[in-house]
């Protein structure tokens, strides 16, 4: 082998996150050699500024809630309790570098060749690393994630993404979050319960365009209860710096909102897809950016696949990782038709409380399968909620089809939905009926046995 030879593997990843760990791990597993680039953090979005530090902020926004349901029972505790956030975010923060630890040790034990460097395509099968490093593989993984956008208005740099709220090291006082999406609901949820006063600017009529129109309904009631200022059909046209480092919004009539000391955009991301060579390998994309694969991960060039965020479609954790270890079972594990079926996604956003769906909302199945449709609701105040004496409601729903009366959606808004619908949505895609929920005994009480006693 010269100097200038490539370094030869079986396959190279772009992305140590959630996709291209994932796919490292399990082609590894099957034999393969495998270099995998990440120049920064092990564990991608997910990690480091998506699920894991969302989650340990909405256990925290959890427990100020129920520390004040405690207050209202009789606890000796105070209704409004302190919260230290800087203590809460090293906490978190230890807990992160565990997993990049546990990370590290495990790719070791793999035998991955990890290279924490940014690389790029420089033809079909090879990739260069920014130190110059030219890698050859029989396969390339492209696993390069996503970044946030920001509103292209004048003063947009005077607000932040979701990256810069985890980055906050204290709480803000009023936030104004624009848009009305996944990121935008659950930072809101999370900032209220522990203590931030908390605005939405949506520019559509509503909440979560993809989740049922009756949950999210009871979703923008229980928020406006809250107290979650709500504003609907918002255009913002610009952003305008007030005292002490305050803002303001501007609409297209150039009304002024109060002044915010934080203000976070939640306005959707953008695949990364610019600058990693392209081009260069024949693989093409999208109009928007997001990298053009088919059914089994392949990109429009040979031996090139793509998967996760950069693909752009069900943009989410767990998603990112079936759908690349069906492909390394498919490249090196010897089951060719192995792809994931993006079909049936159970979905949760973290909100206050969490909110969950699977299949067909109302007006998808409306759509499709017309005067079929079948829809069961059952909307009732847990029992935490009523003894603290709160309006605050639950909305659990059922949407089904034909005669026989198959699930075909299930849509929750309340206490432990996230935990709920797991199990749920095994029973929707093995084809449930409502006769086989009814057949299940209830468990009592809960709020699970609204969803096996609906009628
Ligand atoms: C605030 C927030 C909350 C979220 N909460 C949830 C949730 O609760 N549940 C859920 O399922 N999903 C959630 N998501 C979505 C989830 O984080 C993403 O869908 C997931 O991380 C995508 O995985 P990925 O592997 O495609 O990309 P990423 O995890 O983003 O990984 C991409 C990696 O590629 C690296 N990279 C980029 N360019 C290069 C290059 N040229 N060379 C080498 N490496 C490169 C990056 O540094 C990064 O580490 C959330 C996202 C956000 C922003
Ligand atoms: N719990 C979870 O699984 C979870 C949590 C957070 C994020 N995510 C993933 O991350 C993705 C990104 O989250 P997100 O909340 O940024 O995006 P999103 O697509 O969920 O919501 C974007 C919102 O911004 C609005 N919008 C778009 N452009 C706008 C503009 N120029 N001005 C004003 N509003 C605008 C949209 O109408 C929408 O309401 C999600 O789609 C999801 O796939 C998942």
């Amino acid at each position: 082998m010269s100097a200038t030879d490539p370094l030869e593997f079986d396959l190279v990843v772009l992305g140590g996150g959630s996709g291209g760990l994932a796919g490292a791990f399990r082609a590894a597993a099957h034999g393969a050699r495998v270099a995998l680039l990440e120049p920064a953090e092990l564990g991608g979005t997910c990690v480091n500024a998506g699920c894991v530090p969302k989650k340990a902020m909405w256990l925290a926004a959890q427990l100020a809630s129920q520390i004040g349901a405690a207050a209202e029972l009789g606890f000796d505790v105070p209704a409004v309790p302190g919260f230290d956030w800087p203590e809460f975010i090293t906490d978190r923060q230890r807990y992160i570098d565990g997993i990049h630890e546990s990370y590290r040790r495990r790719l070791d034990q793999a035998g991955v060749v990890l290279m924490p460097r940014r690389g790029a395509l420089q033809g079909p099968r090879t990739v260069v690393a920014d130190d110059g490093t030219r890698l050859h593989a029989r396969h390339v993984l492209i696993a390069t994630g996503s970044h946030p956008l920001r509103p292209r208005i004048p003063g947009a740099e005077l607000g932040g993404v979701s990256d810069d709220f985890f980055a906050l090291r204290r709480a803000p006082a009023r936030v104004a979050l624009v848009g009305g999406g996944y990121i935008s609901v659950e930072l809101a949820g999370v900032l209220q319960a522990l203590g931030s006063r908390v605005e939405l600017f949506v520019r559509g009529p509503r909440l979560l365009s993809h989740a049922d129109e009756d949950v999210v309904a009871q979703l923008e009631e229980n928020y406006r209860q809250l107290g979650v200022g709500l504003h609907f059909g918002y255009r913002l046209r610009e952003v305008e710096p007030g005292e002490d480092g305050r803002v303001r919004l501007l609409d297209a009539d150039g009304a002024a909102t109060e002044a915010f000391d934080t203000l976070l955009y939640a306005i959707g991301r953008r695949a990364n897809s610019a600058g990693i060579g392209l081009d260069r390998a024949g693989v093409a994309t999208d109009a928007r950016g997001n990298i053009a694969v088919d059914a089994f991960q392949n990109t429009t060039a040979e031996g090139v696949y793509a998967v996760g965020d950069v693909v752009g479609r069900e943009t989410l954790t767990p998603v990112a990782i079936a759908a690349a270890r069906r492909l390394m079972d498919r490249l090196f594990g010897g089951r060719e038709d192995a792809r994931l079926d993006y079909e049936l996604v159970p979905t949760v956003v973290f909100a206050h409380p969490p909110i969950g769906g699977v299949g067909l909302t109302e007006a998808q199945a409306r759509e499709r399968h017309g005067d079929a449709v079948r829809v069961y609701r059952s909307r009732f105040r847990p029992m935490l909620q009523a003894l603290v004496d709160t309006p605050l409601c639950s909305l659990f729903k059922l949407v089904c089809v034909g005669e026989e009366r198959r699930v075909v959606g299930i849509h929750l808004f309340g206490e432990a939905a996230d935990e709920i619908l797991q199990g749920f949505a095994v029973a929707l895609k093995l084809g449930a009926t409502l006769a086989d929920l009814h057949d299940t005994v209830a468990i009592h009480p809960t709020s699970a046995e609204e969803l096996v006693l609906m009628s």
